[in-house]
C-alpha cells in the first residue's frame, strides 16, 4: 500500500547540504496502523510529507497503492493524492474564509462529487459537528477545528490516512476524543493509518511503531495485542 525504497532527502541550509532522511526503506500493508516516533528533528514530518507526495525525495522511490509517485508529474500527483490520501495537520490547516461545511466539501467538489455538500453534511454529523456547519474556523474551538479537518481528510474515503501530530495542539482529553474519532473512521473505512506522534501512549496503541533517529530507521516493531490492549485476558 505504502512503500519507500532507499529514500534520501537532502536540503540546503546555511550554505550546507543537510541530510534529513538517509536510506529509508519501509513497507506498510493495507489497513495497518503505524506510529512514526523519534526525537525532534529526526525527520518524521519530512517522511510523512514525502509519502503524501507534498515534496519529492533527493533520491529513492515511493509507491502508493501500486503507483510510483516519485515518477509522476505534479498534476498527476495531485490527482492521485486526492483519490488516495487524507492528511491531518497538527495545526488543522482549515481555510479561514470558508465555513466548516465548505471546508469539508472542497475535496469532494474537486473529485467531481455531484453530492459534495450533502456528503459533507453527513460527515460533519458523523464527527459530532452537525450544529457547527456554518461556523468559520475562527468560531470553532481547537478540538472542533481538528474534527472538521478529520472529516475533510476522510471525505473522499481515501485508502491512506496520514496524520502529523494530530493531537499536538489539543489538551489531552480533547486529543483523546480526536484520536478515538480517527480510529473509528479508520475502522469503518479500512484505511491504512500512519501517524507521527511524540505521545508514547498513542504510539503504543498502533499495530506497528517505526522509530527514526537522525533520518534513519532506528527500529521497526510490530506491537503485540497485549501491548496495545493491556486489559485483555491472556
Ligand atoms: N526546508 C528546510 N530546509 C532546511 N532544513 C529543514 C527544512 N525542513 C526541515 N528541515 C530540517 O530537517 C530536520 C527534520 O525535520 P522534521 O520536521 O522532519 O523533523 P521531525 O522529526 O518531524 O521534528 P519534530 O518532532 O520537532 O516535529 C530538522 O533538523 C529540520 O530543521
Amino acid at each position: 500500500m505504502i512503500a519507500t525504497q532507499h529514500v534520501t532527502m537532502q536540503l540546503a541550509a546555511g550554505g550546507q547540504r543537510v541530510t534529513i532522511l538517509d536510506d529509508v526503506t519501509i513497507d506498510i500493508p493495507e489497513k495497518q496502523t503505524v506510529a512514526i516516533i523519534g526525537p525532534s528533528g529526526s525527520g518524521k514530518s519530512t517522511l510523512l510529507g514525502l509519502i503524501a507526495g507534498l515534496d519529492r525525495p533527493t533520491s529513492g522511490t515511493i509507491w502508493l497503492n501500486g503507483v510510483e509517485i516519485t515518477a509522476l508529474t505534479e498534476q498527476a500527483m495531485a490527482r492521485l493524492r486526492l483519490a488516495n490520501v487524507g492528511y491531518i495537520f497538527q495545526s488543522f490547516h482549515l481555510i479561514p474564509t470558508l465555513t466548516a461545511l465548505e471546508n469539508v466539501s472542497i475535496p469532494l467538489e474537486l473529485a467531481g462529487d455531484s453530492l459534495a455538500s450533502k456528503r459533507a453534511e453527513e460527515l460533519l454529523h458523523a464527527v459530532g459537528l452537525g450544529h457547527r456547519m456554518s461556523h468559520y474556523p475562527v468560531q470553532l474551538s481547537g478540538g472542533e477545528q481538528q474534527r472538521v479537518a478529520v472529516a475533510r481528510a476522510f471525505a473522499c474515503r481515501p485508502p491512506i490516512l496520514l496524520a502529523d501530530e494530530p493531537t499536538g495542539n489539543l489538551d489531552s482529553s480533547t486529543g483523546q476524543q480526536v484520536i478515538e474519532l480517527i480510529m473509528a473512521l479508520h475502522r469503518d473505512a479500512g484505511t491504512s493509518l500512519v501517524l507521527v506522534t511524540h505521545d508514547q501512549h498513542l504510539a503504543a496503541s498502533m499495530e506497528r511503531v517505526i522509530t527514526l533517529r537522525d533520518g534513519r530507521v532506528a527500529s521497526d516493531r510490530l506491537a503485540s495485542l497485549h501491548q496495545r490492549m493491556p486489559d485483555l485476558e491472556p
